[in-house]
């Protein structure tokens, strides 16, 4: 990796980034510092089984991997370090920015951001019961009013935190609308822990102006962008494009790795299976063939779903 360039983390995303793209990600692309799990969280007093699959070390290769939670309470953050920790991670990230409203309303993710006084309890219990762990803490500006994050600096200033990321949202904005870059700015100037910034990054360029515009940035944290391009982050490194033959054959490599994961690993038939696939072409590659993406968001049968690929990948 070019030592001039700053690290590139993959963003977590739920239903997207699972272990299987992942590790195909990582493998057919590279280019990435770290990747993150989406967030794993209680449901009715337990871990969902799926997620437990998800952060298992076996599923999850050599590279290098944070699991993400999720968490209202400190009792439910501690149920689920108790996992992290059997599976020896020594890296944590908490997530304060999901603006999902189901989980909002129960103060989790970004609905706890208004309240400094939980935000305190959940972080303070993380770095006290858990001495030996990383942990990082990836947030929006608030939930309401972007000085929410600001309220909560001196607390993040004094926590012994491996390092910050900003999303510049609000969580009302779900992911619409403009990124807040001022609101961005006013965190930066106040954050004296290693801070990752996060939100819009389509392009190798935009990574350049915004290290330009805030250069004590450790890192920046790319989701949907790195979806849409799987080869930016090697890209960025690089300092040049991929051929489009190259890259056509990495995204067919890319897809029959995912593919064959789901089937291998889905046992809910040839349904379950291509809902999976049509996740990942939702953000895959916006200017492909047109009416090859058409079909295959719209497709019932396997079988049409196959044929639409095939006509896609042709066109590349
Ligand atoms: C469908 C979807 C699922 C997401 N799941 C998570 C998640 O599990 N944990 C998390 O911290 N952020 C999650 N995010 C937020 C992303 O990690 C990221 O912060 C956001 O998409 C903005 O970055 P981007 O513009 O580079 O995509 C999710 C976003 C989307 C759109």
């Amino acid at each position: 990796m070019n030592e001039n360039r700053l690290p590139i983390y993959f963003a977590p995303l739920q239903g997207y980034t699972d272990s299987a793209y992942r590790l195909a990600h990582a493998r057919i692309f590279g280019g990435i510092n770290t990747y993150y799990s989406p967030f794993v969280r209680v449901e009715h007093g337990e871990i969902r089984r799926k997620d437990i699959r998800e952060i298992h070390p076996d599923n999850n290769g050599e590279m290098h991997f944070i699991p993400q939670l999720i968490a209202p309470t400190p009792d439910k953050l501690e149920q689920i370090m108790a996992l992290f920790i059997e599976y020896g991670y020594r890296e944590a990230d908490i997530n304060l920015g999901c603006p999902f409203p189901m989980l909002v309303k129960r103060h989790n993710g970004a609905g706890m951001l208004p309240h400094p006084k939980e935000v305190e309890a959940l972080l303070k219990t993380a770095v006290e019961k858990f001495p030996e762990i990383r942990f990082s803490v990836k947030l929006r500006l608030g939930w309401e009013h972007a000085d929410e994050c600001l309220a909560l600096l001196p607390l993040l200033n004094e926590l012994p935190l491996s390092h910050v990321t900003l999303h510049p949202r609000l969580g009302i904005q779900q992911y619409k609308g403009t990124v807040d870059w001022n609101g961005f700015e006013a965190f930066y100037k106040g954050c004296d822990k290693p801070l990752l910034y996060n939100g819009d990054i389509h392009t190798p360029d935009d990574i350049e102006s915004i290290v330009a515009r805030f250069p004590r940035l450790v890192g920046v944290v790319i989701g949907r962008g790195l979806l849409a391009n799987p080869a930016l982050a090697w890209e960025y490194q690089q300092g040049h494009p991929l051929s489009s033959d190259e890259m056509a054959k990495k995204v067919r490599l890319l897809h029959n790795e995912v593919f064959n994961a789901y089937k291998e690993r889905l046992q809910g038939g040839d349904l379950q299976l291509l809902t999976k696939m049509k996740s990942f072409w939702e953000y895959l590659l916006p200017n492909a063939d047109r009416k090859a993406k058409k079909i295959i968001h719209k497709t019932t049968k396997l079988s049409n779903y196959e044929v639409a690929v095939a006509r896609l990948f042709a066109e590349l």
